[in-house]
């Protein structure tokens, strides 16, 4: 049979070893039906330092799926940046749905604020300049926070992952997603640790612990969408 795949033309990591492929998804179905402002937000992003970190849009796409499946009214957030995640949220939780959003940098929030402003949704964001973890510990103190939350997402120091899953299981209710993005990091996970760069390496093993930690976590069901950098839905089931 021929040989229909391109050979990757770059060294760009892309889970789906095929560039052209991963192209044809974004221009096909993601860019001509992403709202407007998400667009502007995204391109914005691009040209901001570190801009590469923004959530991808076609995992944008998924989300924006799930939190309407869910009816999902009150979200918690962890890991902001410019804000596209947090906006794509806003846009799918109903008039009075909540989100907190947690990030120890205010500055990158304040690029996208001008966009969550108009979109008319700025209302339901409590955006909280902090690390993460404090904040979860804050909010497991008060029992009337306890299986509350109907959609949690991950997109923070990849690190602290367990550390952030072990508090967030216990704020979703049963039913709730929790979210975690990035968990095929650009396919490294599956490349041998002396192929990965150096800078590389650590976000490849705490990811590889990440998956590890929730594929054997009898509390959750979950589906690693090889979708933009990888991205696992965990339903809680207990
Ligand atoms: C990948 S970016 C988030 C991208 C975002 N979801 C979006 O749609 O653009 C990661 C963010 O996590 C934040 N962060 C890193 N460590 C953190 C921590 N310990 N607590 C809270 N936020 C943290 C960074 O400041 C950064 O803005
Ligand atoms: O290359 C990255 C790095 C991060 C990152 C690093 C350190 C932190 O404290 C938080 C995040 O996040 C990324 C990301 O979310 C992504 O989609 C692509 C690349 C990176």
């Amino acid at each position: 049979m021929e040989n229909i795949e391109e050979p990757m033309d770059s060294n760009v990591p892309v889970i789906l070893q095929s560039e052209k492929l991963a192209e044809y998804i974004v221009e096909t179905a993601v860019y001509p039906r992403e709202p407007q402002l998400l667009k502007e937000l995204r391109e914005l992003t691009q040209n901001y330092p570190r801009g590469f970190m923004g959530t991808s849009p076609e995992s944008g796409q998924l989300m924006s799926i799930l939190l309407k499946l869910l009816n999902a009214k009150k979200t918690i957030e962890i890991g902001v940046f410019t804000g596209y995640s947090l906006l794509l949220t806003a846009l799918n939780i109903p008039l009075d749905g909540k989100i907190t959003a947690i990030d120890i940098d205010r500055k990158a929030y304040e690029v996208g604020l001008p966009f969550i402003k108009k979109a008319g949704v700025e209302h339901k964001i409590d955006f909280i300049e902090s690390p993460a973890l404090p904040i979860l510990d804050k909010l497991l103190q008060d029992p009337s926070n306890l299986g509350t939350y109907d959609f949690a997402f991950i997109d923070a120091d990849k690190w602290s992952y367990v550390k952030y899953h072990e508090r967030l299981i216990n704020l979703v209710k049963v039913g709730g997603l929790l979210v975690y993005d990035d968990t095929l990091l650009g396919g490294f996970v599956v490349w041998p640790e002396q192929d990965v760069e150096a800078s590389h390496r650590p976000y490849r093993k705490a990811l590889i612990e990440v998956n590890d930690a929730l594929a054997t976590d009898p509390r959750v069901e979950i589906a690693l969408a090889s979708v933009g950098d990888g991205l696992t839905i965990c339903r809680r089931i207990a």
